[in-house]
């Protein structure tokens, strides 16, 4: 009853833009994207030193439009669902001050848009499902787990860097360095979920890209009923497709490994052998399936964005990359990357997290209400979506300061959350109960691939690179980024 949840929030008195049906505000949203991108394509063409980092106005055009006119809590429209923004760390602090990570609900609207990708995994699943799962899948990334699968993240990184390095020796030392980064993190997260190997997993791994890239490439009409059906058929049957292709695969291959659980070096390494031992309860075929799904699409790419926009970063300010290679000197010597000194990479840290504030790979963070909730004197009605936008509140000078979009990783020296002066304002990994469940996963691999790439090659950015990060499901520059290399 999206229209009932829309009197009882204006009744609560949330204000926004006019909504037209059936599309809500989709049409206006389309129309600040298409303003911003002639404008950013134009001014682009200026020199790459002008690049700046201001960029909730290019990622997210009418959002920062709606929120000169209605504040920093509003409610938009996606179809024929309210959603309420969210962009106040302290409103979110007082709404979710009382609601368990169980008790959270995720938008139905994005459930059912995105079952091929995710299905009933752990991003979806909701209530005790949701406790389920996480009381299962938790021990596989715990620390030492995840330390089991440093060496399968450095092979990966290294057989990249061996391609950089025949690429450079050829005669071309500028390489999109995005799509290299993605293709790697993926292969990375077929090994260390699935086990499979790059050879083994390549069949499942493209038709998984290919049915990301289907599903997001064209303009999306979530909220509007039947919306991608009748706007983009081809699109949503070839996604739908690839998803049963992808499911089939899946199932086989774990179906291969519950045969065959006496391999012992695998059972050590990867998820599926620790989510098919369980812990104290099992998921079933179908479920590992989602889940396996859920880690590629919530683990590869965000994690090589976090790179590909650390790359960007660090080619702006050589004087960091010099810094990072001092320090991975210090902590690993001149020997291979040593799971149990990751920790000693201080600045390393610093820096992710900088990144993590600036070009957050995960520009949101989505919850549905499945009780009323107060804040304050104003009530949010059971049913309500609600959209975190995490970019706005990392990009706040209110929170942060007049240096706000300036790259300054030291902030976080002495400081978890970079002297943000509300502890909500800086959340790159979401909050409370929900809270992302591969962030040791990341960090690892974030140090391991980015120690091996200084170590190997310093860069600077291309001329021909354009400055227009963009969403696409995550935070992405949308023209790729093309570096140029120099090997070391
Ligand atoms: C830089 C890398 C990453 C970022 C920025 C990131 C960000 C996030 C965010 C914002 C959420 C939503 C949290 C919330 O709703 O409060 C989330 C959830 C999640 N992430 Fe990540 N993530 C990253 C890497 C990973 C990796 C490597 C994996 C798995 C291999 C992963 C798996 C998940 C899962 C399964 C959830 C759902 C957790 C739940 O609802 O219980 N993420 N992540």
């Amino acid at each position: 009853m999206p229209k009932l949840r829309y009197r009882k929030l204006k009744a609560n008195g949330f204000e926004g833009p006019t909504p037209n049906f059936p599309l809500g505000n989709i049409n206006d949203m389309k129309k600040e994207l298409m303003k911003k991108a002639s404008a950013t394509f134009s001014s682009s063409l200026n020199s790459v030193f002008a690049i700046g980092h201001d960029i909730h106005s290019l990622a997210f055009p009418y959002f920062a439009s709606w929120q000169k006119l209605h504040g920093k809590v509003f409610i938009y429209w996606l179809g024929t669902e309210p959603f309420l923004y969210i962009a106040d760390p302290e409103f979110i602090k007082k709404m979710s001050a009382g609601v368990m990570g169980k008790s959270w609900g995720k938008p139905t609207v994005f459930k059912r848009d995105r079952k091929a990708m995710f299905g009933k995994g752990l991003v979806m699943v909701e209530g005790d499902e949701w406790v389920r799962h996480r009381h299962i899948i938790t021990p596989a990334f715990t620390t030492a787990n995840v330390k089991g699968m440093a060496s399968l993240m450095a092979d990966s990184a290294t057989h990249m860097l061996d391609r950089w390095t025949a690429l450079v020796n050829s005669g071309n030392p500028e390489i999109d360095v995005e799509s290299e980064i993605i293709s790697t993190t993926g292969e990375i997260i077929a090994k260390t979920s699935f086990g499979i190997s790059f050879i083994d997993g390549e069949k499942v791994f493209e038709k998984l890209r290919s049915m990301q890239v289907t599903l997001f490439k064209s303009t999306r009409y979530v909220g509007v009923p039947y919306g991608n059906q009748i706007m983009c058929p081809k699109e949503t049957l070839k996604a739908n497709n690839l998803g049963k292709e992808i499911d089939l695969l899946l199932m086989s291959i774990i179906d291969n490994r519950k045969k065959m659980n006496k391999d012992v070096d695998r059972a050590e390494h990867d998820l599926l052998s620790l989510l098919l031992a369980g812990n104290g309860r099992t998921l079933s075929t179908r479920e590992m399936v989602d889940e396996c799904k859920t880690f590629f699409f919530g683990g590869h790419e965000t994690t090589a964005l976090a790179l590909t926009w650390t790359l960007l970063l660090l080619a702006q300010h050589p004087e960091w990359q010099t810094q990072l290679r001092e320090e991975i000197k210090q902590v690993m010597g001149d020997g291979v990357i040593d799971p149990t000194k990751l920790a000693g990479l201080r600045k390393i840290g610093w820096v992710m997290n900088e990144v993590l504030r600036l070009y957050s790979p995960a520009p949101n963070v989505q919850r549905q209400a499945r009780e009323d909730i107060q804040v304050d004197d104003l009530v949010i009605p059971n049913g309500t979506n609600m959209w975190i936008d995490l970019v706005s509140m990392h990009h706040d000078k209110q929170l942060w300061g007049e240096d706000v979009d300036e790259f300054k990783p030291e902030r976080f020296k002495d400081d978890i959350h970079g002297g943000c002066k509300h502890k909500m304002g800086f959340m790159p990994f979401g909050f409370g109960g929900r809270m992302c469940i591969g962030r040791n996963l990341t960090m690892m691999e974030y140090k391991i691939v980015l120690s091996l790439i200084l170590t190997r090659f310093s860069f600077s950015i291309s001329p021909n690179y354009v400055h227009c990060p963009s969403i696409v499901l995550s935070l992405r520059p949308s023209k790729g980024l093309p570096l140029i290399l120099q090997p070391l």
